[in-house]
């Protein structure tokens, strides 16, 4: 086990920023994943905490060592690749050990670490076999036990998942998981599925252009994104953002959707709100998520509005149906059992207690 520490690090790609300033703290035992759209700079994170990048500015510190300088053996750092880079000539048994043999472990250390991951990954069965003899999730399995052999401070993964079929992926989604809860090591997570980072992280960092965006818990990014960005990235269908104008109204808070007479009130409980807000309208963006639409009052936080059915798509388990609420796009998601009818005028109902309010220009949350 060991704690990360990443100091203000930079790094460019010829004239290309690719991390523009990225700060995490890692604790001990913590699972950290980087989520992030595609070329957001996660795999240069990683590659930077490997030391397998340079940074150009910036300090990684692995319990408290800086390791700036460190060649990446050096490092006591694993890494496992999407791509399992096991050498195809040599049995599984090998390719577990073979960075121990090179290393000069003793032999009674190397059979009993062998051992021992191989009960954990349950691979026992295949020491004998050849990587083109394996299937995709137990050639992962194999890259798996080739990093934890060694015993090291930190994992890191990048997309390991990425190359196995959806079943599968989730399968060793949750002995990653258990391998975690069993094992308790600091582990770097890369992915771009959401799904695999809500369900593995202890924190989700999430990147956008060389920027971490917001380091929380999974349920805080899901239920108290701190911007539009995050908001939008995380939930599929993403969080309906409907524009209008925010003002006080005696001791409330009153959110009004542009082209509506629609008089929304905000529960003030959740909110802290800014002095400028005191006398003047904001341009705000009410964000709600479609799970949080129904046809029912279910709570006395509920508002009702008057929205039109447009397209239903169906997905087995739930249905999302596309309505317009004045011109605006808004989604709902409900149970498959309802009834819903299109090109329908229809009262539904809003939670405000589950609805997230973000300042129009900054896009930070309010
Ligand atoms: N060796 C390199 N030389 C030049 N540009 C690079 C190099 N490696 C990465 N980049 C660029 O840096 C940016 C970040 O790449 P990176 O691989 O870190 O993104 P990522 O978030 O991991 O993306 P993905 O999810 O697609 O793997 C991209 O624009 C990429 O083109």
């Amino acid at each position: 086990m060991a704690t990360l520490k990443i100091n203000d690090i930079n790094k460019n790609f010829g004239k290309t920023e690719v991390l523009k300033g990225i700060n995490l703290d890692i604790k001990h035992g913590e699972f950290l994943v980087l989520l992030g759209p595609s070329g957001c700079g996660k795999s240069t994170l990683l590659n930077t905490i490997a030391g397998l990048e340079t940074s150009n500015s910036g300090d990684i510190l692995i319990d408290d060592h800086n390791v700036n300088n460190m060649e990446p053996s050096d490092r006591d750092i694993a890494l496992v690749f999407q791509s399992y880079a096991l050498y195809p000539a040599m049995t599984v048994r090998k390719n577990v050990t073979f960075g121990l043999e090179q290393r000069k472990t003793p032999k009674e250390k190397i059979e009993k670490a062998l051992n021992d991951v191989s009960n954990l990954l349950q691979i026992t069965q295949l020491l004998d076999r050849k990587p083109s003899q394996l299937s995709g999730g137990q050639r992962q399995r194999v890259a798996m036990g080739r990093a934890l052999v060694r015993d090291p401070k930190i994992f890191l993964f990048d997309e390991p998942l990425s190359n196995l079929d959806a079943k599968l992926r989730v399968e060793m989604r949750r002995e990653i998981k258990k391998l975690h809860q069993k094992l308790g090591t600091t582990i770097v997570y890369v992915t771009h599925d959401q799904t695999e980072a809500m369900s593995l992280g202890t924190n989700i960092a999430i990147m956008d252009h060389g920027l971490i965006q917001q380091c929380d818990t999974p349920k805080n990014i899901y239920n108290k994104p701190e911007s539009v960005f995050v908001a939008d990235f995380i939930g599929s269908p993403s969080m309906n953002l409907i524009e209008g104008k925010l003002k006080k109204h005696d001791n409330n808070i009153i959110f009004m959707p542009n082209g509506s007479n629609d008089s929304i009130k905000i529960p003030v409980g959740n909110y802290s709100f800014k002095n400028k807000f005191e006398n003047t309208e904001l341009t705000t963006y009410l964000g709600i998520r479609p799970e949080h639409i129904y046809f029912d009052k279910i709570n006395p936080d509920c508002f009702e509005i008057d929205l039109k059915s447009e397209l239903l798509e169906y997905t087995g388990h739930e249905q999302i149906v596309t309505f317009d609420y004045l011109g605006q796009q808004v989604l709902g998601k409900f149970a498959s059992t309802f009834d819903i009818e299109i090109n329908k005028e229809l009262k539904l109902n809003i939670d405000t207690s589950q609805i997230s309010l973000f300042d129009k220009d900054s896009k930070k949350r309010i």
